[in-house]
């Protein structure tokens, strides 16, 4: 199972800019969460600080008991091994084929047979969808699918934590879900703490076990999925909707004045854009059928028990509903119940940095 990251008063700033401060939050083991905000607010920054790329000037992130912002670079670099990253542009490499790009952590940080690093190569972009592309570069593949390519090389070191910078950039919907659907099986297959970063609210219904939001440089709330599905927080509200009507304005800020007046032209009978009341919860995406359960479902139902009455009335209510539901798997066609045993091999023994970052290798290359 993957591991506990827990953040505690996490502030960031750029010299006077401030990002975010005293961000506190637990991403439970093995879960799937998703922190949303408006562009700008700080998630990619989030994401960088988590593998310490970048350096929050206070608070600490503790990673499998280790605060990686007290630790040694020795002991960052151990830390670092648990991770699998997914940039924005998937970072590969434009000079090598995908499977040279998928290929790379394995070459360069085992001591793997050349027979070996290709079924893992091949396992992960089947598991991604991309077998047969193999020898195509980045340059002449779409962007849905450099993404995937960019997904199978931070599976390819069996990573205990994941995390993925808006999967859906550039992607349309379709394709949205097809990549939310991976993001669901690799969780179920591997058991590895997940965190994508988003601004996609149909991912964010869908995908996660739990969702935070950032915004004016605050952590507006995280936790189980259905606080703030159900929310009444005014951000929370119209960024779930889309609309022009709230405290989220084209820039960071919109102050009162703004507010009023772009109210006064809704009323006067203005669109205010995006899909209107847009309520309640949907069902949350399950594992393709034919691939092994996803354990997070059972430990999650245990951990919110624990902390209902800790949660918002409508969160409460939504999480008993929830409590009731049926979580066997739909077998696949031609298959009775659950399939534990998968065709797709996950080696437990490599011993590498899966992080594959602009900051680290330059631009990345091959886009179109
Ligand atoms: N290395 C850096 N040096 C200085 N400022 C930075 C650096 N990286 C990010 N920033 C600033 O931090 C702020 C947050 O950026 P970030 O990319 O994290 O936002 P985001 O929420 O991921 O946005 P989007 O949803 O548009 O991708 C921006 O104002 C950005 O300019």
């Amino acid at each position: 199972m993957g591991v506990e990251v827990s953040v505690e008063g996490l502030t960031k700033s750029f010299g006077s800019q401030r990002i975010w401060q005293d961000v506190t939050l637990t991403l439970p083991p093995g879960e799937v969460s998703v922190l949303l905000g408006p562009s700008g607010t700080g998630k990619s920054v989030f994401l960088k600080s988590l593998i310490g790329l970048l350096r929050p000037e206070q608070g600490s992130i503790i990673i499998d008991g280790t605060d990686i912002l007290q630790c040694s670079s020795r002991e960052l670099y151990e830390i670092r091994k648990l991770f699998g990253v997914l940039f924005q542009d998937g970072a590969l490499f434009g000079s090598m084929n995908l499977y040279d790009n998928v290929a790379f952590p394995l070459r360069e940080h085992t001591k793997k047979s050349e027979s070996e690093v290709r079924q893992i190569v091949m396992s992960k972009l089947e598991l991604v969808g991309l077998l047969g592309a193999e020898d195509k570069l980045p340059g002449e593949i779409s962007g849905g699918m450099r993404k995937r390519a960019g997904l199978a090389r931070a599976l390819v070191l069996d990573p205990e934590i994941i995390l993925v910078d808006e999967p859906d950039s550039g992607l349309d919907p379709v394709r949205t879900t097809y990549i939310s659907q991976t993001l669901i099986d690799i969780n179920a297959e591997i058991d590895a703490t997940i965190l994508i970063v988003s601004h996609n609210i149909n991912l964010a219904r869908t995908v996660p076990d739990n969702i935070g939001m950032l915004f004016r440089r605050q952590l507006v709330m995280f936790g189980p999925r259905e606080v703030l599905l159900t929310s009444d927080e005014p951000v929370v509200k119209q960024f779930l909707n889309g609309t022009m009507i709230g405290p989220i304005g084209m820039s960071e800020e919109k102050d009162e004045a703004q507010m009023a007046h772009e109210q006064a032209l809704v009323d006067a009978g203005h669109h205010a854009g995006g899909v209107e009341d847009v309520e309640g919860i949907v069902p949350q995406m399950k594992a393709t059928p034919g691939m092994p359960f996803r354990q997070a479902v059972t430990r999650r139902k245990d951990r919110v028990r624990q902390i209902l009455h800790t949660l918002p009335a409508a969160a409460q209510s939504a999480i008993l509903e929830s409590l009731d539901e049926d979580d066997t798997p739909t077998p696949a066609p031609g298959q009775q119940g659950n399939s534990s045993d998968s065709h797709h091999d996950f080696d437990a023994d490599t011993q590498v940095i899966p992080v594959y970052s602009p900051e680290q290798h330059g631009q990345p290359q091959g886009q179109k």
